[in-house]
């Protein structure tokens, strides 16, 4: 953090003594009111009978009978400053205020926590790299834990985000660093609080979940190996651009270049995939300027490989969002054919389209659209031999890098959630062609959202069967699973929780009246005549 009372900095405006500027006379002046007996033949005493240099006629000495050296030396003599410090404060005091005001802003869950994060970076930009990463390492890990440091510090007095802010502070920077910065009540708190055995805490509060969620996920194995994978900083994955590079040249290039400190490996399932340690600003990296690689949690690779497109093949990414998953079955399909990524959020689009840009690729044809039964999507009946639905989601599965969608979610948006879901599915698989498939996925580990979701589509569309998921992964990859569900843990997969079903339309399926219908009318308004007589144009589309 920018500190202008910092040991060898300068306050603004403070130059080299000797430099010759107008302020010499002023600074003189003030050193001489305030430095009381001035050493003869000090430093200070020559700064304040120095000429300003530009007033020296050229080739003159200041002072008769000085050597050159000696007005060289003149010339750099230390720096004097009339900069009063103020008393300073301990930084790890500044920091645990500024962890305290970002908290404050988080824990009204009005908007998402990154980008709380990143605006007050925005608003503070003086903070250097460390003091970012410090900040948000803390917030982070007290939205991981929010239920077990709130229980806890109910027993401390003050203001109780502080108490949160310290609690982070200590499990990320150490208590070495933090307790000599507190006062005497909150030092006795800790002490108090230091002597609780962790398993006297119900699991709820040990694994920091609130009841709706413990609840849903309180009778999966390993609950206890599961909600503390969830409370873990994930590593960052990243995916090479099949289209532009080769996974283990890719990892040479890293290894031995900007990725050496990030401890490159290749991620065990997906082929394309590479995972580093820590926050590389890897958007800097020339890789990721010229679209060879992408930020991709593994969980995501794999769903590529389940959608499986081939060339020249209509494919449709109903909700692209901002795009990550388009990108690689874009690869998949090697930028031929045509791949719609669909997405109610325009917003969302506009962020995938530097990364289209980057990747090189040239058959995507972004699609905002109003729902999910926009006209647009109709015209596509029956037209696509892929369809992925990438649902919108309560992110359960992604907490060890969004820890607050579990404060930020509840019991009436999961119903909310399930209930689209099951309207986008529906809509979705109308656009399935016979012998086409659609590939519904979550980054959830909830029931509902999952295998619910996936028994409900079949139950409604008899036309669609369901795909066991097992072979297509051990065809591909070393991922062997039960099937037919692909289900990925953090603590099992080292990737974010996902879920994937794959459902095949019937060969012999006719579309349904309403779909037959919706084609003859856009044939009728004259949108026809390409291929299979819809034509669907970028442009109108
Ligand atoms: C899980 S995100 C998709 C992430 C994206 N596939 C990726 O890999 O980056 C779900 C997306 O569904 C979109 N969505 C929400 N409601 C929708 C609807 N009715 N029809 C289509 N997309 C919708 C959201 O805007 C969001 O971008």
């Amino acid at each position: 953090m920018s500190n202008p009372s910092k040991p060898g900095r300068r306050p603004h405006g403070a130059t080299g003594a000797g430099r010759g500027n107008k302020k010499d006379a002023a600074r003189a002046a003030a050193l001489s009111a305030s430095a009381g007996a001035v050493r003869p033949g000090s430093a200070t005493e020559r700064l304040m009978n120095a000429q300003p240099r530009g007033s020296r006629p050229s080739g003159e000495r200041a002072f008769p009978g000085q050597t050159s050296a000696q007005i060289a030396s003149q010339d750099k003599l230390p720096v004097v400053s009339t900069y009063v410090p103020k008393p300073r404060q301990p930084v790890m005091t500044v920091r645990l205020d500024q962890i305290r005001q970002v908290l404050e802003e988080v824990l009204t869950w009005r908007f998402a926590a990154d980008s709380i994060v990143s605006h007050w970076f925005r608003a503070h930009p003086k903070l250097g790299i460390r003091d970012r990463a410090e900040v948000a390492e803390v917030v982070y890990d007290v939205l991981r834990h929010l239920r077990r440091y709130r229980q806890l510090g109910e027993s401390g007095v003050g203001n109780a985000v502080r108490r949160l802010a310290i609690q982070g502070a200590i499990a990320i920077l150490g208590a070495e660093k933090v307790r000599p910065v507190l006062d005497v009540g909150e030092l006795a708190w800790l002490d108090r609080i230091a002597q609780i055995e962790e398993q006297s805490l119900s699991l709820q509060v040990r694994s920091s979940l609130p009841d709706w969620l413990f609840d849903r996920l309180k009778d999966m194995p390993e609950l206890e190996a599961l909600t503390s994978a969830l409370n873990t900083a994930a590593p960052l994955d990243i995916r090479v651009n099949p289209m532009k590079a080769d996974r283990d040249e890719m990892l040479a290039d890293l290894i031995k270049g900007n990725g050496v400190r990030h401890a490159p490996v290749a991620t065990p399932y997906s082929p394309w995939g590479i995972r580093l340690k820590g926050r590389p600003a890897m958007n800097k990296w020339h890789q990721f300027e010229h679209g060879l690689i992408e930020v991709q949690d593994e969980g995501s690779q794999l769903l590529a490989l389940l959608v499986g497109p081939k060339r020249g093949e209509m494919v449709i990414d109903f909700c692209a969002g901002a795009g990550g998953k388009t990108l690689l079955l874009g690869a998949l399909m090697r930028s031929t054919g045509r791949l719609y990524a669909f997405d109610v959020s325009a917003t969302r689009l506009a962020k995938a389209k530097p990364r289209f840009a980057r990747s090189g690729l040239s058959n995507i044809v972004p699609v905002a659209i109003e729902h999910e039964n926009d006209t647009r999507v109709r015209r596509l009946a029956g037209k696509a031999q892929r369809v992925l639905v990438d649902a919108p989601c309560s992110g359960v599965g992604t907490l060890r890098r969004n820890p607050d969608l579990k404060w930020r979610q509840s019991l009436q948006s999961l119903q909310e959630l399930t209930a689209l879901q099951t309207k986008i599915l529906a809509s979705a698989s109308r656009c399935v062609a016979p012998g086409g498939r659609l590939v519904y996925a979550t980054c959830s580990l909830l029931k509902e959202e999952n295998q619910d979701q996936a028994e409900l589509f079949l139950a409604n569309h008899p036309d669609f069967e369901l795909i066991d998921a097992a072979p297509i992964l051990a065809s591909r990859t070393n991922l062997h699973i039960e099937g037919p569900y692909l289900s990925l843990r953090p603590d099992v997969h080292g990737t974010d929780g996902f879920f994937a079903a794959i459902f095949e339309r019937k060969k012999s399926a006719t579309l349904k009246n309403t779909e037959s219908e919706e084609i003859q009318t856009l044939e009728s308004n004259s949108l026809a005549e390409t291929e299979n007589k819809i034509k669907i144009s970028r442009e109108d589309v």
